[in-house]
């Protein structure tokens, strides 16, 4: 059942529906080692830490093995939409991808997306002929409306980034599943694997993280757990779960019971 299910995004298929992102690792060994032992094919890097003007010196880049992985530069610490744009234009001219993940924030407590940014944004660079993979919060019309200006996937918040509480309105994320056809893949806010195993049973198509691996006692460890958590999830939901009943159903059939 597995194994002819993959992730389509704007026609490319990968097997892996866990994304990883490639900051906050104590260094870049540890990163190589999370990247493997994730099993992810996409990995995300923010393009300001991407050193694009001169790639003589040292780089993320120098680290990943950009033929084994597919590279989805991100606009991390980016607050407008016109800081977005520039930012994918840069990384797409230094040759890294049209394949972008496009964040614009709202503010630096919360990293909450800045929704109207985001839309302006998004409408410019799918018109500039990039695969735009928008973060945005966990809002049903703000999906929908950034599918119908042509984004490949939706990126709705489970929580804010950073902060480790999981899917908070699970709710929100099934109303998006039903509002759009992209690909919906839950991105922040995963604190552990049972949070990621959630979202794929909701139905999510991915999920992209990146501080519950990095930010682990044991980071290789933790990213060996989402990769099994992420498969474990899409496959209790491609399974079918049981009805959730308030009443008990004896697990014993009483046919046959000696008298
Ligand atoms: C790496 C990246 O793209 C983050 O901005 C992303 O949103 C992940 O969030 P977490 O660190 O909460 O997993």
């Amino acid at each position: 059942m597995a194994e002819n299910d993959k992730l389509v995004i704007a026609g490319r298929e990968f097997n892996s529906r866990l994304m990883v992102g490639t900051g906050k690792y104590a260094n870049y060994q540890q990163m190589v080692q999370a990247l493997e032992a994730s099993g992810a094919e996409i990995i995300t890097v923010a393009v300001r830490r991407v050193n694009i003007s001169d790639r003589n010196k040292e780089s993320l880049l120098d680290y990943i093995d950009t033929k084994k992985y597919t590279l989805l530069p991100n606009t991390a610490g980016c607050y407008t939409a016109e800081d977005a744009i520039r930012t994918c234009r840069l990384a797409r001219e230094a040759g890294l991808s049209d394949f972008v993940k496009l964040e614009v924030l709202g503010d630096e407590k919360t990293l909450f997306p800045d929704n109207e940014e985001l839309l302006k944004a998004a409408a410019v660079l799918v018109k500039d002929g990039f695969t735009v993979l928008p973060y945005t919060s966990d809002d049903p019309i703000v999906c929908k409306r950034l599918e119908d200006l042509g984004c490949a996937a939706v990126m709705p918040l489970g929580a804010p980034i950073g902060s480790g509480l999981g899917i908070r309105n699970p709710f929100n994320i099934q109303i998006i599943m039903e509002s759009v056809k992209v690909p919906v893949i839950v991105d922040a806010g995963v604190g552990t694997a049972s949070d990621a195993a959630i979202a794929m049973e909701l139905g999510c198509d991915g999920v992209l993280m990146n501080t519950a691996i990095a930010g682990a006692q044991n980071p290789v460890a933790m990213a060996e757990a989402m990769n099994l958590a992420v498969r474990a999830g899409r496959l209790a939901y491609l399974s079918g779960r049981i009805p959730r009943k308030l009443y008990a159903t004896a697990s014993s059939p009483l046919a046959g019971l000696v008298a």
